[in-house]
Protein backbone atom coordinates (compact mmCIF):
# COMPACT_ATOMS: atom_id res chain seq x y z
CA UNK A 1 0.00 0.00 0.00
CA UNK A 2 1.07 3.45 -0.95
CA UNK A 3 1.66 5.34 2.30
CA UNK A 4 1.60 9.83 1.21
CA UNK A 5 3.76 11.56 3.06
CA UNK A 6 2.19 14.09 6.65
CA UNK A 7 -1.13 11.68 5.78
CA UNK A 8 -3.07 10.54 8.49
CA UNK A 9 -2.21 6.53 8.10
CA UNK A 10 1.76 7.84 7.37
CA UNK A 11 1.82 9.61 10.92
CA UNK A 12 0.21 6.76 12.81
CA UNK A 13 2.67 5.06 11.37
CA UNK A 14 5.54 7.14 12.87
CA UNK A 15 3.34 6.30 16.20
CA UNK A 16 6.02 3.07 16.09
CA UNK A 17 8.79 5.75 17.04
CA UNK A 18 10.05 5.49 20.47
CA UNK A 19 10.08 8.90 20.66
CA UNK A 20 7.01 9.56 20.21
CA UNK A 21 5.73 7.95 23.11
CA UNK A 22 8.32 6.74 25.70
CA UNK A 23 7.13 9.56 27.71
CA UNK A 24 4.22 7.82 28.91
CA UNK A 25 7.25 5.64 31.45
CA UNK A 26 5.65 2.18 30.17
CA UNK A 27 8.35 -0.84 28.89
CA UNK A 28 5.62 -2.54 26.70
CA UNK A 29 6.27 -6.38 26.28
CA UNK A 30 6.83 -6.16 22.97
CA UNK A 31 10.64 -4.80 23.83
CA UNK A 32 11.14 -6.96 26.89
CA UNK A 33 14.18 -9.71 25.71
CA UNK A 34 14.86 -12.83 26.35
CA UNK A 35 16.53 -13.28 29.66
CA UNK A 36 19.61 -14.72 27.84
CA UNK A 37 19.89 -11.57 25.61
CA UNK A 38 19.10 -9.08 28.90
CA UNK A 39 21.23 -6.60 30.00
CA UNK A 40 20.23 -7.37 33.33
CA UNK A 41 22.08 -5.78 36.12
CA UNK A 42 23.79 -3.02 34.36
CA UNK A 43 26.23 -2.96 37.18
CA UNK A 44 27.50 -5.86 36.30
CA UNK A 45 28.96 -3.76 33.20
CA UNK A 46 32.36 -2.28 34.15
CA UNK A 47 32.97 0.77 32.07
CA UNK A 48 36.20 -0.69 30.22
CA UNK A 49 39.29 1.48 30.42
CA UNK A 50 41.39 -1.16 28.51
CA UNK A 51 39.62 -0.54 25.01
CA UNK A 52 43.14 1.48 23.69
CA UNK A 53 42.82 5.19 22.81
CA UNK A 54 45.80 6.02 20.18
CA UNK A 55 46.74 9.86 19.44
CA UNK A 56 46.62 9.67 15.83
CA UNK A 57 48.44 13.40 16.25
CA UNK A 58 51.76 12.30 14.53
CA UNK A 59 51.09 9.67 12.39
CA UNK A 60 53.14 11.30 9.76
CA UNK A 61 55.98 12.10 11.35
CA UNK A 62 58.21 9.86 13.96
CA UNK A 63 55.07 8.04 15.84
CA UNK A 64 53.89 6.82 12.71
CA UNK A 65 55.95 3.21 13.29
CA UNK A 66 54.66 3.35 16.80
CA UNK A 67 51.00 4.88 16.22
CA UNK A 68 50.91 1.42 13.29
CA UNK A 69 52.01 -0.74 15.95
CA UNK A 70 49.24 0.36 18.66
CA UNK A 71 46.17 0.20 15.68
CA UNK A 72 47.42 -3.29 14.86
CA UNK A 73 47.90 -4.37 18.32
CA UNK A 74 44.54 -3.30 19.21
CA UNK A 75 42.72 -4.54 16.34
CA UNK A 76 44.08 -8.06 16.73
CA UNK A 77 42.86 -7.85 20.49
CA UNK A 78 39.94 -6.07 20.75
CA UNK A 79 38.65 -5.19 17.18
CA UNK A 80 37.85 -1.75 18.40
CA UNK A 81 40.22 1.56 19.18
CA UNK A 82 39.20 4.93 20.22
CA UNK A 83 41.36 7.91 18.37
CA UNK A 84 41.77 11.47 19.18
CA UNK A 85 43.90 13.92 17.31
CA UNK A 86 42.58 12.49 14.76
CA UNK A 87 42.32 15.78 12.48
CA UNK A 88 38.30 16.43 12.65
CA UNK A 89 37.64 19.69 14.57
CA UNK A 90 36.13 19.52 17.88
CA UNK A 91 33.64 22.07 16.48
CA UNK A 92 32.56 20.23 13.73
CA UNK A 93 32.00 17.24 15.86
CA UNK A 94 29.89 18.91 18.27
CA UNK A 95 27.68 20.69 16.55
CA UNK A 96 27.27 17.96 14.20
CA UNK A 97 26.18 15.84 16.96
CA UNK A 98 23.98 18.66 18.22
CA UNK A 99 22.03 18.67 14.71
CA UNK A 100 21.65 14.64 15.19
CA UNK A 101 20.12 15.26 18.37
CA UNK A 102 17.68 18.47 17.52
CA UNK A 103 17.28 16.10 14.44
CA UNK A 104 14.99 13.35 16.94
CA UNK A 105 13.45 15.63 18.69
CA UNK A 106 11.77 17.81 15.66
CA UNK A 107 7.57 17.37 16.02
CA UNK A 108 7.10 14.24 14.30
CA UNK A 109 5.24 16.19 11.36
CA UNK A 110 8.58 17.55 10.88
CA UNK A 111 10.57 14.36 10.20
CA UNK A 112 7.55 12.97 8.02
CA UNK A 113 9.02 13.38 5.46
CA UNK A 114 11.83 11.21 5.65
CA UNK A 115 10.34 8.13 7.96
CA UNK A 116 9.42 5.31 5.41
CA UNK A 117 8.93 1.59 6.25
CA UNK A 118 10.08 1.05 2.63
CA UNK A 119 13.35 -1.41 2.82
CA UNK A 120 13.99 -0.30 -0.64
CA UNK A 121 14.28 3.68 0.95
CA UNK A 122 17.66 4.24 1.34
CA UNK A 123 17.19 7.54 3.21
CA UNK A 124 15.00 6.82 5.99
CA UNK A 125 13.94 6.92 9.71
CA UNK A 126 12.33 3.92 11.08
CA UNK A 127 12.27 2.88 14.79
CA UNK A 128 14.32 -0.84 16.24
CA UNK A 129 14.88 -2.36 12.89
CA UNK A 130 13.69 -2.67 9.27
CA UNK A 131 12.13 -6.09 9.83
CA UNK A 132 9.77 -4.14 12.99
CA UNK A 133 6.49 -5.52 11.76
CA UNK A 134 8.15 -9.46 11.24
CA UNK A 135 10.00 -9.16 14.39
CA UNK A 136 9.39 -10.73 17.69
CA UNK A 137 11.07 -8.28 20.25
CA UNK A 138 11.74 -4.44 19.26
CA UNK A 139 14.49 -2.76 19.89
CA UNK A 140 14.54 0.84 22.25
CA UNK A 141 15.82 3.19 19.39
CA UNK A 142 14.92 5.27 16.29
CA UNK A 143 17.08 5.07 13.71
CA UNK A 144 17.86 7.81 10.92
CA UNK A 145 19.82 6.23 7.95
CA UNK A 146 21.47 7.21 5.03
CA UNK A 147 24.60 6.81 2.32
CA UNK A 148 26.61 9.67 1.92
CA UNK A 149 28.56 8.86 -1.00
CA UNK A 150 28.73 10.08 -3.84
CA UNK A 151 27.71 13.32 -1.51
CA UNK A 152 26.25 15.33 -4.80
CA UNK A 153 23.76 12.70 -5.40
CA UNK A 154 22.68 12.09 -1.86
CA UNK A 155 22.26 15.09 -0.49
CA UNK A 156 18.89 15.91 -1.64
CA UNK A 157 17.34 13.04 0.20
CA UNK A 158 18.74 14.05 3.62
CA UNK A 159 16.10 15.67 6.11
CA UNK A 160 15.86 19.38 5.32
CA UNK A 161 15.01 20.06 8.90
CA UNK A 162 16.98 20.90 11.28
CA UNK A 163 18.74 23.70 8.66
CA UNK A 164 22.38 23.39 9.28
CA UNK A 165 21.45 19.20 8.74
CA UNK A 166 22.69 18.55 5.23
CA UNK A 167 25.87 21.25 5.75
CA UNK A 168 27.17 19.95 8.59
CA UNK A 169 26.40 16.22 7.83
CA UNK A 170 27.70 16.50 4.45
CA UNK A 171 30.95 18.52 5.93
CA UNK A 172 31.36 15.80 8.77
CA UNK A 173 30.80 12.59 6.93
CA UNK A 174 33.38 14.10 4.11
CA UNK A 175 35.78 14.21 7.22
CA UNK A 176 35.29 10.84 8.39
CA UNK A 177 35.68 9.08 5.09
CA UNK A 178 38.93 11.25 4.91
CA UNK A 179 40.13 9.38 8.11
CA UNK A 180 38.93 5.94 7.89
CA UNK A 181 41.14 6.44 4.86
CA UNK A 182 43.96 7.27 7.04
CA UNK A 183 43.30 4.55 9.86
CA UNK A 184 42.84 2.01 6.54
CA UNK A 185 46.65 3.06 5.28
CA UNK A 186 48.02 2.52 8.45
CA UNK A 187 46.40 -0.66 8.94
CA UNK A 188 47.62 -1.86 5.25
CA UNK A 189 50.92 -0.82 6.05
CA UNK A 190 50.74 -2.69 9.20
CA UNK A 191 49.47 -5.89 7.74
CA UNK A 192 52.76 -5.71 4.88
CA UNK A 193 49.72 -4.75 2.34
CA UNK A 194 51.70 -1.74 0.97
CA UNK A 195 50.06 1.32 0.19
CA UNK A 196 46.53 2.07 -1.48
CA UNK A 197 45.12 -1.42 -0.56
CA UNK A 198 41.92 -0.35 0.66
CA UNK A 199 41.80 2.94 -1.48
CA UNK A 200 39.40 1.69 -4.23
CA UNK A 201 35.95 -0.23 -4.68
CA UNK A 202 36.68 -2.15 -0.88
CA UNK A 203 35.72 1.50 0.64
CA UNK A 204 33.85 3.49 -2.18
CA UNK A 205 30.61 3.14 0.40
CA UNK A 206 29.51 5.26 3.12
CA UNK A 207 26.44 5.17 5.46
CA UNK A 208 25.28 7.05 7.92
CA UNK A 209 23.12 5.22 10.83
CA UNK A 210 21.87 7.41 13.70
CA UNK A 211 20.78 5.62 16.30
CA UNK A 212 18.59 7.52 19.04
CA UNK A 213 17.82 5.77 22.47
CA UNK A 214 15.11 7.78 24.29
CA UNK A 215 15.59 7.32 28.52
CA UNK A 216 14.25 3.83 29.20
CA UNK A 217 12.55 2.89 32.40
CA UNK A 218 13.65 -0.44 32.52
CA UNK A 219 17.13 -0.84 31.03
CA UNK A 220 17.53 -4.23 32.62
CA UNK A 221 15.18 -5.85 30.47
CA UNK A 222 15.60 -4.32 26.97
CA UNK A 223 18.76 -2.91 24.14
CA UNK A 224 19.16 -0.25 22.27
CA UNK A 225 20.84 -2.57 20.05
CA UNK A 226 21.34 -6.39 19.95
CA UNK A 227 24.94 -8.11 20.28
CA UNK A 228 26.25 -8.04 16.48
CA UNK A 229 29.73 -7.61 14.27
CA UNK A 230 29.69 -4.73 11.85
CA UNK A 231 29.34 -6.24 8.35
CA UNK A 232 31.20 -3.50 7.00
CA UNK A 233 34.94 -3.05 6.79
CA UNK A 234 35.61 -0.47 9.20
CA UNK A 235 32.92 2.01 11.23
CA UNK A 236 33.96 5.73 12.44
CA UNK A 237 31.24 5.91 15.62
CA UNK A 238 30.74 9.27 17.17
CA UNK A 239 29.01 8.98 20.66
CA UNK A 240 27.35 11.50 22.59
CA UNK A 241 29.27 13.00 25.46
CA UNK A 242 28.76 11.68 29.10
CA UNK A 243 26.09 9.16 28.38
CA UNK A 244 27.63 5.44 28.04
CA UNK A 245 25.72 3.17 26.03
CA UNK A 246 28.07 0.98 24.17
CA UNK A 247 29.36 -2.62 25.13
CA UNK A 248 31.83 -4.79 23.58
CA UNK A 249 31.88 -8.66 24.36
CA UNK A 250 35.29 -9.17 25.79
CA UNK A 251 36.86 -12.13 27.48
CA UNK A 252 33.35 -13.20 28.73
CA UNK A 253 32.04 -10.21 29.65
CA UNK A 254 30.47 -6.98 28.35
CA UNK A 255 32.52 -4.02 28.84
CA UNK A 256 31.39 -0.78 28.44
CA UNK A 257 33.24 1.98 26.04
CA UNK A 258 33.65 4.98 27.81
CA UNK A 259 32.70 8.05 25.76
CA UNK A 260 35.31 10.61 25.49
CA UNK A 261 35.01 14.15 24.36
CA UNK A 262 35.54 14.64 20.67
CA UNK A 263 37.16 11.18 20.50
CA UNK A 264 35.83 8.36 17.81
CA UNK A 265 35.75 4.82 18.17
CA UNK A 266 36.85 2.28 15.45
CA UNK A 267 35.49 -0.69 15.00
CA UNK A 268 37.17 -2.98 12.78
CA UNK A 269 34.15 -4.93 10.34
CA UNK A 270 33.98 -8.30 8.98
CA UNK A 271 35.34 -7.49 5.60
CA UNK A 272 38.57 -6.46 7.26
CA UNK A 273 38.31 -9.62 9.07
CA UNK A 274 37.89 -11.50 6.49
CA UNK A 275 40.60 -9.26 4.10
CA UNK A 276 42.94 -9.61 6.73
CA UNK A 277 42.51 -13.42 6.08
CA UNK A 278 41.51 -13.68 10.44
CA UNK A 279 44.16 -11.66 11.62
CA UNK A 280 41.88 -8.75 12.72
CA UNK A 281 39.76 -9.41 14.86
CA UNK A 282 35.79 -7.98 14.84
CA UNK A 283 33.68 -8.16 18.17
CA UNK A 284 30.50 -8.17 18.73
CA UNK A 285 29.10 -5.11 20.51
CA UNK A 286 25.41 -3.67 21.75
CA UNK A 287 24.17 -0.95 23.03
CA UNK A 288 22.31 -0.65 26.05
CA UNK A 289 20.02 2.31 27.27
CA UNK A 290 19.46 3.58 31.00
CA UNK A 291 16.80 5.52 32.73
CA UNK A 292 18.19 9.27 32.55
CA UNK A 293 18.90 10.55 29.31
CA UNK A 294 18.60 10.39 25.51
CA UNK A 295 21.66 8.74 23.89
CA UNK A 296 22.72 9.23 20.32
CA UNK A 297 25.55 7.83 18.43
CA UNK A 298 26.39 8.26 14.66
CA UNK A 299 28.07 5.29 13.15
CA UNK A 300 30.03 5.97 9.61
CA UNK A 301 29.75 3.11 7.80
CA UNK A 302 32.86 2.34 5.56
CA UNK A 303 31.85 -0.51 3.09
CA UNK A 304 32.81 -2.13 -0.09
CA UNK A 305 30.53 -1.87 -3.17
CA UNK A 306 28.11 -4.09 -3.82
CA UNK A 307 29.82 -5.79 -6.55
CA UNK A 308 33.02 -5.50 -4.86
CA UNK A 309 35.28 -8.73 -4.27
CA UNK A 310 36.02 -9.60 -1.36
CA UNK A 311 38.87 -11.95 0.04
CA UNK A 312 41.62 -13.14 1.88
CA UNK A 313 44.30 -10.63 0.97
CA UNK A 314 47.15 -13.06 -1.01
CA UNK A 315 50.06 -11.90 0.36
CA UNK A 316 48.37 -12.93 3.94
CA UNK A 317 48.19 -16.63 2.75
CA UNK A 318 50.15 -19.40 2.62
CA UNK A 319 50.61 -22.50 3.74
CA UNK A 320 51.38 -22.09 7.13
CA UNK A 321 48.29 -19.44 6.99
CA UNK A 322 45.80 -20.98 4.69
CA UNK A 323 42.96 -18.75 3.36
CA UNK A 324 40.18 -19.33 5.51
CA UNK A 325 37.47 -17.24 3.78
CA UNK A 326 36.62 -17.90 0.36
CA UNK A 327 35.95 -15.17 -2.31
CA UNK A 328 32.46 -13.34 -2.70
CA UNK A 329 30.60 -10.70 -3.77
CA UNK A 330 29.57 -7.96 -1.02
CA UNK A 331 26.38 -7.88 -1.77
CA UNK A 332 26.32 -11.49 -1.34
CA UNK A 333 27.41 -11.30 2.31
CA UNK A 334 25.43 -8.40 3.05
CA UNK A 335 21.85 -10.39 2.42
CA UNK A 336 23.22 -13.44 4.03
CA UNK A 337 24.38 -10.97 6.71
CA UNK A 338 20.81 -9.23 7.21
CA UNK A 339 18.82 -12.73 7.14
CA UNK A 340 20.73 -13.95 9.91
CA UNK A 341 20.31 -10.27 11.31
CA UNK A 342 16.89 -11.19 10.74
CA UNK A 343 16.30 -14.49 12.22
CA UNK A 344 18.47 -13.34 15.28
CA UNK A 345 21.30 -15.49 14.31
CA UNK A 346 24.11 -12.98 13.34
CA UNK A 347 26.66 -14.86 14.95
CA UNK A 348 26.76 -17.61 12.00
CA UNK A 349 26.85 -14.34 9.64
CA UNK A 350 30.40 -16.45 8.36
CA UNK A 351 30.05 -19.97 8.15
CA UNK A 352 29.34 -19.94 4.77
CA UNK A 353 32.17 -17.87 3.82
CA UNK A 354 34.58 -20.20 5.62
CA UNK A 355 36.87 -22.63 3.82
CA UNK A 356 37.34 -25.73 5.18
CA UNK A 357 40.90 -25.64 6.74
O1 LIG B 1 25.04 3.07 19.67
C1 LIG B 1 26.14 2.55 19.63
O2 LIG B 1 27.08 2.97 20.30
C2 LIG B 1 26.39 1.33 18.77
C3 LIG B 1 25.94 1.49 17.35
C4 LIG B 1 26.28 0.30 16.50
O3 LIG B 1 26.93 -0.62 16.92
C5 LIG B 1 25.79 0.22 15.12
O4 LIG B 1 25.02 1.12 14.69
O5 LIG B 1 26.17 -0.75 14.41
FE1 LIG C 1 27.65 -1.89 15.31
Amino acid sequence: MDVIVGSESHLEQMEKLVSSWYKDGTLPESFIWPPDSRPGKLAAAPSCKNIPVIDLGGAEGGDHTYIIHQILEASQEFGFFQVINHGISDTLLSDTMSVLKEFFELPLEDKASVYSEDPQKSCKLFSSSVNYDAEDVHLWRDVLRHPCHPLVECLQDWPQQPSRYRELVGTCSTQVKKLALNVLELISEGLGLGTGYFRNELSQNLILSVNHYPPCPDPSLTLGLTKHCDPNLITILMQEDHVNGLQVFKDGEWMGVEPISHALVVNIGYQLHIISNGKLKSSEHRAVTNPCNARTSAGFFVAPSYVCVVEPARALVSASNPQLYKSFQYEEFLRNFNTMVFEGKSEFAMESFKLQT
